[in-house]
């Protein structure tokens, strides 16, 4: 696609100017004001360094700083390079990014190339270091020293992607965020590198590994592959085998879950009083005439209860699959870990010689480490909400990084949000994975290409209750959709269309359709690297297949992609103020509708998808036993689980009550 020359075009080098200093300024500095805005100051000690102006210097302290303009990445290079600031040294560094206009994707056999040369620069990709420092040194040399560090650090990676030809995601340049990171793994016992399971090694820094244990060999590291509901066991077994070949210490682990379990318990306890409260009135309502008889209802109250329960519990974990399997090896690797389990993990890390100034034994100290988005608040919260405390964030010794006491044995330090450099392919891939904002997007066509190629067709028409018309394979049409005829056919179903020419806006369509892919809506997990390579399709398969899902979403989607006459229906009007919204048919019933909620996101276009309904493969289910069971399965059916109290127990409960008097009236 080619975007339209704007006629305010007026060139690279007013655009950087205006971009950094404002519109008008920009040509100032060109006539050779620019002095005034980076000073170059002479220190106390006769030192000189390069500043940017006093304001802009604090407000760009803790901004995490991933892509630069041009100039930007000139000044910022320069206030690093402080004293060593030369001419000859500028021109030695090169532009990490370069503005990809139009990405095409690349070819099968591009790919490869591209994946063989990550494969052999892999040891590049390192991750800044400290420099070494002892009690003589002085603050203002340590500042030097790390500034040094971390400009030689990025000089290496312009040099790698420049004579390698590599594209490299938008990685983290502000040494502030690194100094964060520095601090918390210096005080962490277990460093956990949090991923997304969609993609894990996008997400992974091999070399802050290698970093956690050249700053002290006792401090361990944990690959936490969080979103883990998100792939079904076959995808959890590939990976596992992957990281257990590889040598990765890794847990899998899904805060959605972990959030909906705690909630699950919350309810119980909730339902647990409300039992107590509903026992008196039983024995009001059939008017019990002594304690004896008051004994006997309750006993048999009870174990109705109980056999219900029973019964609930066998009518409905049907569909959860390898129910009965007890747990071996192979469920250990797979599992998707409970707070309790992970916290259990964390102290399994306790330093058990070392003990706190006040000598009693220290603290088990986590640093918690991951790209913006992997699901770090999340986990965080999840650790929080299971403990059922108030915890009160405290912000550590340092200025940034929070410490939060989890337990009397565990602290948390939560590290900002760090963006590792890695290799990328397209930058359409990085859109994808959520590293690229998608509102600031211009070129939409390569990532919408990959959306359309990795979900099925079927699935997306389902999904979004359209009918995408594709180019027959005797005209030349490759059986799977473009960009342009998923964008054209999602924007003509929403009644998105162009001013002027009133086609299907594909821009704006392609903003919907990329961040349901983003938050899993659309669902697709990159396989393992392996020689043959997996079939990504072949992969994905089972996330599709509408015979894994239970019979009642089966049916659903069956009568959505039956019915495409729905699209458009709704009123356009609101569909600005929610990405989400996907409009959808007449829905049967509270608990259908509960179900679609779950399902295909708000029923009435409000709020988000709460659970990609892939979760139902965690098979966590099986597990637990009783009410988690019970609360389980009702999260796996998607299906609310208070609703199912009150459909389950309550309801028959209220049966009970009437059956009951209805016996002690007979006797
Ligand atoms: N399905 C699923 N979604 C998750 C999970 N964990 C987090 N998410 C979603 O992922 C998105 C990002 O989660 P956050 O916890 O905000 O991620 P973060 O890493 O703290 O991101 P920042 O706050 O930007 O640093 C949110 O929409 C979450 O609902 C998970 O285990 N499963």
């Amino acid at each position: 696609m080619v975007l339209a020359k704007s006629k305010k075009s007026v060139g690279l080098g007013n655009s950087l100017m205006n971009d950094r200093f404002g519109k008008g300024k920009g040509a100032d500095m060109r006539r050779g004001n620019y002095q005034a805005e980076a000073i170059q100051r002479t220190g106390v000690n006769g030192e000189t360094y390069v500043t940017n102006p006093k304001k802009e210097a604090s407000w760009v302290k803790m901004r995490s700083v991933t892509e630069q303009a041009a100039l930007d990445e000139f000044l910022s290079t320069a206030e690093l390079a402080g004293t060593d600031f030369t001419a000859e040294k500028i021109n030695n560094v090169k532009i990490i990014h370069k503005d990809q206009k139009n990405p095409y994707l690349l070819s099968a056999a591009e790919e490869r190339t591209a994946v063989r040369k990550h494969k052999e620069n892999r040891n590049r990709l390192t991750v800044p270091r400290r420099p070494p420092w002892d009690e003589h040194t002085t603050p203002q040399q340590l500042d030097t020293r790390e500034r040094e560090s971390l400009l030689e650090w990025r000089r290496g990676l312009a040099e790698l992607i420049e004579n390698n030809d590599l594209l490299m995601t938008p990685f983290e340049r502000n040494l502030e965020v690194w100094r964060q990171l520095w601090r918390v793994i210096e005080r962490s016992d277990l460093v956990v590198q949090i991923v997304d399971a969609r993609n894990p090694l996008l997400f992974r820094s091999e070399d802050l590994e290698n970093y956690v244990k050249e700053v002290d060999p006792k401090k361990n590291n944990l690959l936490l592959v969080n979103k883990a509901d998100m792939m079904t066991l076959e995808q959890r077994q590939a990976w596992a085998d992957y990281f257990v070949e590889a040598g990765i210490n890794f847990k899998f682990f899904s805060a959605e879950l972990a959030k909906e379990m705690n909630e699950a318990r919350q309810l119980e306890l909730s339902d647990e009083s409300d039992d107590l409260l509903d026992e008196d009135d039983v024995e009001e309502e059939i008017d019990l005439e002594g304690d004896k008889l008051a004994k006997e209802a309750k006993k048999i109250d009870l174990q109705e209860m109980q056999e219900e329960e029973e019964e609930w519990a066998d009518e409905e974990t049907v569909d959860v699959p390898g129910e009965e399997i007890p747990l071996s090896d192979e469920d250990e690797r797979t599992r998707i870990l409970t707070t309790d389990e992970l916290e259990a993990l964390f102290l399994q890390h306790a330093p058990n010689i070392d003990t706190g100034p006040d000598g009693e034994p220290r603290k088990t100290q986590i640093g918690l480490v991951g790209y913006p988005n992997v699901g770090k608040s999340s986990t965080i919260n999840a650790l929080i909400g299971a403990k059922k405390v108030s915890v009160s964030a405290t912000p550590g010794k340092t200025k940034h990084f929070q410490t939060i006491h989890l337990s009397d044995q565990v602290i948390l330090c939560d590290c900002p949000g760090l963006v590792f450099p890695n290799f990328a392919t397209t930058k359409a891939e990085l859109v994808c994975s959520g590293i690229l904002p998608i509102d600031q997007l211009r070129e939409y066509t390569g990532p919408a290409a990959l959306v359309a190629q990795r979900i099925p067709q079927p699935f997306l028409e389902a999904i979004y209750g359209l009918k995408i018309d594709i180019r027959a394979l005797e005209e030349g049409g490759t059986g799977t959709p473009t960009a342009e005829e998923l964008l054209r056919a999602y924007g003509a179903a929403r009644g998105f269309s162009t001013t002027g020419q009133g086609q299907p806006d594909e821009s704006r369509a392609a903003r919907y359709v990329l961040k349901d892919y983003v938050k899993g809506k659309l669902l697709f997990c990159h396989p393992p690297p392996s020689d043959p390579p997996i079939d990504p399709k072949h992969f994905n398969r089972d996330l599709y297949d509408a015979n894994h899902l239970p019979a009642k979403r089966r049916a659903h989607l069956a009568s959505i992609a039956a019915s495409s006459s729905l699209a458009g229906t709704e009123d356009p009007s609101l569909m600005d103020d929610d990405l989400d919204m996907v409009p959808l048919p007449p829905v049967q019933g509270k608990k259908t509708a509960q179900m679609d909620k779950r399902f295909f996101g708000p029923a009435q276009g409000q709020g988000h998808v709460s659970m990609p309904f892939h979760h139902q493969y965690s098979e966590q289910g099986k597990h637990l036993s009783g009410r988690k069971l019970k609360t389980m399965v009702a999260l796996e059916k998607g299906v609310d689980p208070s609703e199912v109290k009150l459909n389950s127990k309550k309801h028959f409960k209220a049966n009970k009550k009437r059956a009951k008097k209805e016996r002690l009236e007979y006797e």
